[in-house]
Parts: C-alpha cells; sequence; structure tokens
C-alpha cells in the first residue's frame, strides 16, 4: 500500500472529491529558464478604492492545462490498477515509483514500472500495458472533474482569455476520459496528445508545451504562457519549455518534486487569477 502522507505535509488533511488536500503553500517565482523574470512588475499597483494589491508574480495571456490528475481524477484509475498488478508479483506500488510514471507518455511508464520493480524477465512493458489496458478502459468513462476546474475554465474562456489542454494521454485513452466531459473540452482551443507526431519526446521534454504554445493563434512566447500541472514530470516540461508553471500535486507526493514549480495550490480552487496577470473572478 501507499506510504501515509508525510508528517512534513503536516496540517488538516481535508478530503476533497476523493483527493486528499494539503494546506496551501505559495512560493515566489522563478522566471522561466533564459528569461528574466521582469522585477519591475513586482512593485504594488493600484486594486481600486485605494488599496494596494500585491503585484502580479508574471503576467501571462496564455493557460495550458494538463489533464490526468489535474483536470480530471483518473490518477487513481492507474494507481489502483497498477497495485494489482503489482500484487500478483508479491510487490507494493508506492509513491515513489508513482511519482516516475505520472504525467508519462503510456510506453515510457510502461518501462519504468518493469525496470524499477525489477520485473524484467517476468513481464515486458508491452504485456504490462495490455494487462491494464482493459482494466483502464472500464474505469475511464466514470472519472470526475477536480475541484475547481470547471469554474476556472469558464472563467477563463469568458475572459477570452486562450486556453487549451497538453495531455500524455493518447487519443484513445484521451476519447475515454473525456466523453463524458465534452462541453468543458468543446472551451478549449486545442488539445495535443502524446501520440500526436508533433511530441517526439514525453515530458519532462517541452515537445508537448511547445507544440501546445504554437497552436495558439500569433506569436505566443513561453514566458507568457501559465501551465498547470500534477506530476513531476509535467513540471518538468513546463520549465524545460521556458513556461511558468503552477503545481498541483497529490498530498501523497513527496515535497520534493515540488521544487521547480513556481507555485504550489492544494486545489485549482486556490488559485488566484490575478497574482498570474488575469481577469480575476467575479464572485
Ligand atoms: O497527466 P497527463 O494528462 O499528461 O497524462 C499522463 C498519463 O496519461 C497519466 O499519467
Ligand atoms: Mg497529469
Amino acid at each position: 500500500m501507499f506510504q501515509a502522507a508525510r508528517a512534513h505535509l503536516a496540517g488538516a488533511i481535508i478530503r476533497s472529491a476523493g483527493r486528499a488536500q494539503q494546506p496551501r503553500e505559495i512560493r515566489t517565482p522563478k522566471s522561466p529558464r533564459s528569461l528574466s523574470f521582469p522585477r519591475a512588475a513586482m512593485a504594488s499597483v493600484d486594486a481600486g478604492e485605494g488599496q494596494a494589491a500585491p503585484a502580479p508574480r508574471a503576467t501571462v495571456s496564455h493557460v495550458i492545462f494538463d489533464m490526468d490528475g489535474l483536470l480530471l481524477d483518473t490518477e487513481g484509475f492507474y494507481t489502483e490498477v497498477q497495485e494489482k498488478i503489482l500484487a500478483r508479483y508479491g510487490k507494493v506500488f508506492d509513491w515513489s515509483l508513482k511519482a516516475k510514471m505520472m504525467g508519462k507518455k503510456a510506453a515510457e511508464s510502461a518501462r519504468i514500472f518493469v525496470d524499477e520493480c525489477g520485473l524484467a524477465g517476468l513481464l515486458t512493458p508491452e504485456q504490462f500495458l495490455e494487462e491494464r489496458e482493459g482494466m483502464l478502459q472500464e474505469l475511464f468513462p466514470s472519472c470526475a472533474v477536480l475541484p475547481g476546474v470547471v469554474r476556472l475554465i469558464h472563467h477563463l474562456h469568458a475572459n477570452e482569455i486562450p486556453i487549451c489542454v497538453a495531455t500524455g494521454s493518447h487519443k484513445r485513452h484521451f476519447a475515454l476520459k473525456t466523453q463524458n466531459h465534452q462541453e468543458m473540452f468543446a472551451l478549449m482551443h486545442h488539445v495535443v496528445m502524446g501520440d500526436d507526431p508533433e511530441v517526439k519526446a514525453g515530458k519532462p521534454s517541452p515537445d508537448i508545451f511547445l507544440a501546445a504554445m504554437r497552436r495558439f493563434e500569433g506569436n505566443v512566447e513561453p514566458s507568457k504562457c501559465l501551465v498547470f500541472e500534477d506530476a513531476p514530470s509535467g513540471v518538468g516540461a513546463a520549465k524545460n519549455a521556458g513556461m511558468y508553471a503552477v503545481m498541483v500535486p497529490d498530498p501523497r507526493l513527496d515535497v520534493s518534486y515540488q521544487k521547480d514549480a513556481d507555485q504550489v495550490l492544494s486545489s485549482l480552487l486556490d488559485f488566484n487569477p490575478t497574482e498570474w496577470g488575469l481577469p480575476p473572478f467575479k464572485e
């Protein structure tokens, strides 16, 4: 079984929509790689009614969402199925292995599973994928949307902020996962999937986020893109692309995996668009 949430994630752990939440942690943003952070923008700005509001961490114009574990509550399905497979070999699936697999393309995560669990000679990555496929196909259509997602997507779309999805999932799994959430995904300008020809290497390669950026209209710079991710490999991909990364990690993931993120939130419900130069929520 998984290790209990670590002691340094202490504080009230609140369960919501099947996912544990940890107290919110905000950190100072790091500039996208090879770009200098606009320090002048850190000065206070007038928020109206004579009140000074903190200046944005950065001003972005485009938003890219990861899907599994960020928009949709699907990571638990992968975990459940992988625990079952591993149990047959008398082994335990834990969060250090999960951290290495999540966000990756299927073939890459299968290779990691077999190698890290010492299953070479017993199970090939192809056999692993075949075995988990039937179980996953049954589970995916029942996936739920994670807290704060609907509000944020509708808000950005209503304010004409270009939004898209960049997921390591391939086309067939994407269709199963989104079949009951089509209205929400229709608000995306585009979706880039792991089996897209432009995505030569999976996360943490920047390929998928750069392809997602190029498909927006106009000439968009990486430093104008804000990526939302749950996986360490996804945060790495965003930073390798020169973009800003907001991480919404599962609290069972070791805090050391949060070090590259510009901001860490326990839930998208805690996201404040004005911190990134985006229009404020109305309510
Ligand atoms: O987190 P995503 O959306 O990139 O998906 C990656 C895999 O399909 C699941 O870890
Ligand atoms: Mg993800």
